[in-house]
């Protein structure tokens, strides 16, 4: 019997492959394409005061399509579930990445961190947040694309990108002085920071700033200090230090990253930002094909899709997109 029923003939499950504070994200398989997806479960009972927060990541998700964040399938609620049905990462976390190859190499550092710069420019175009960016929320495809994902804790200021946020959140080891302060902070320039930890993890194979007791790191973070080692260049160092300001004002911002000259050592181009995936484009081949296995005319069939309900059409669709992207043959299983 399916542990959770609402999925029945719709995903298989396979194992668990994350576990975070109120959700654990299972591997499955989408069963109308055979496609793996990754399902973030989360139990409403558990959540508590956090219900507000997946309605933040859902608004976010439903809103964001692009090349380097985890795509968002489909939606499932039940009385005492949310069923996240997102894109999966099978190179898993740049974390596992950095530990298994000591550090990167400048050039590999800057090619994993125009794709982060990328994603987190473009969420910032749409006035979001991330405010928990680490390299446990940096997965990699089959193809080492970076994928930004866990958006537990953005946030959309309402004031935009000028909005004050007040909430102490996001991971102590990433976490901006003025986070730790508790501050109000602007969003964008907490995102800048946690950057700069991780492309200094990428450099490095360490943390700038970590200790075991939590007031010490804290210390560290306030006094902004950090070893240099040796085998960073100059420009890397100014990169990070740029970076890791401790006051947000001196702190170089996402669209002068865009073009900073160390990101665009070796290219011709700046980062792109609005490098969306524009899956909510009309697909002749992949509306035809479910409209026949729906038996619904394609008219009926795209206008049903188009409502973009994040329902088991919209899963089926974007996979079927992805796998017409990669190449591959695309097809369905089941009658029809
Ligand atoms: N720290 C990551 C653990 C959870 O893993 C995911 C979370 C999301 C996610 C969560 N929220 N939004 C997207 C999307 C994909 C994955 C995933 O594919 N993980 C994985 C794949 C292969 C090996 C190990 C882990």
């Amino acid at each position: 019997m399916a542990r959770y029923p609402v999925l029945r003939g719709l995903y298989e499950l396979d194992k668990t492959i994350g576990c975070g504070g109120f959700a654990k994200v299972k591997l499955a398989t989408h069963i109308l394409t055979g496609e793996k997806v990754a399902i973030k479960i989360m139990d409403k009972r558990s959540l508590g005061e956090n219900l507000h927060r997946v309605r933040v990541e859902l608004d976010a998700l439903q809103t964001l399509s692009h090349h380097h964040i985890s795509q968002l399938y489909q939606v499932l609620e039940t009385e005492s579930h949310f069923f996240l049905v997102v894109e999966y990462c099978s190179g898993g976390e740049l974390f596992d990445h950095i530990v298994e190859k000591n550090r990167l190499s400048e050039k590999e550092a800057r090619a994993a961190f125009r794709q982060i710069v990328s994603a987190v420019a473009y969420l910032h175009s749409l006035g979001f947040v991330h405010r928990d960016l680490k390299p446990e929320n940096v997965l990699l495809d089959k193809d080492l694309n970076m994928k930004l994902i866990d958006f537990g804790l953005c946030a959309k200021p309402n004031g935009g990108l000028k909005g004050f946020l007040y909430t102490s959140c996001g991971s102590p080891t990433y976490a901006a002085p003025e986070l730790v302060l508790g501050k109000k902070y602007l969003g964008h320039e907490v995102d800048v920071w946690s950057m700069g930890v991780l492309l200094y993890a990428l450099l490095c194979g360490f943390l700038p700033f970590d200790d075991d007791k939590i007031d010490t790191l804290y210390k560290k973070i306030l006094d902004g200090k950090y070893e240099e080692p040796s085998w960073l260049t100059m420009e890397s160092r100014r990169l990070i230090r740029s970076m890791l300001q401790i006051d947000p004002k001196k702190r170089i911002r996402v669209d002068e990253l865009l073009n900073h000259p160390w990101v665009m050592r070796g290219f011709r181009e700046p980062v792109c930002v609005n490098n969306s995936s524009n899956m909510k484009e009309y697909d002749i081949q992949c509306v035809g094909l479910l409209a026949r296995q729906r038996n619904v005319s394609p008219e009926d069939m795209w206008e049903l899709l188009s409502k973009w309900k994040y329902d088991y059409n919209t899963a089926t669709y974007f996979l079927m997109l992805n796998r017409k992207r990669r190449g591959l043959p695309v097809r369905l299983f089941g009658p029809g």
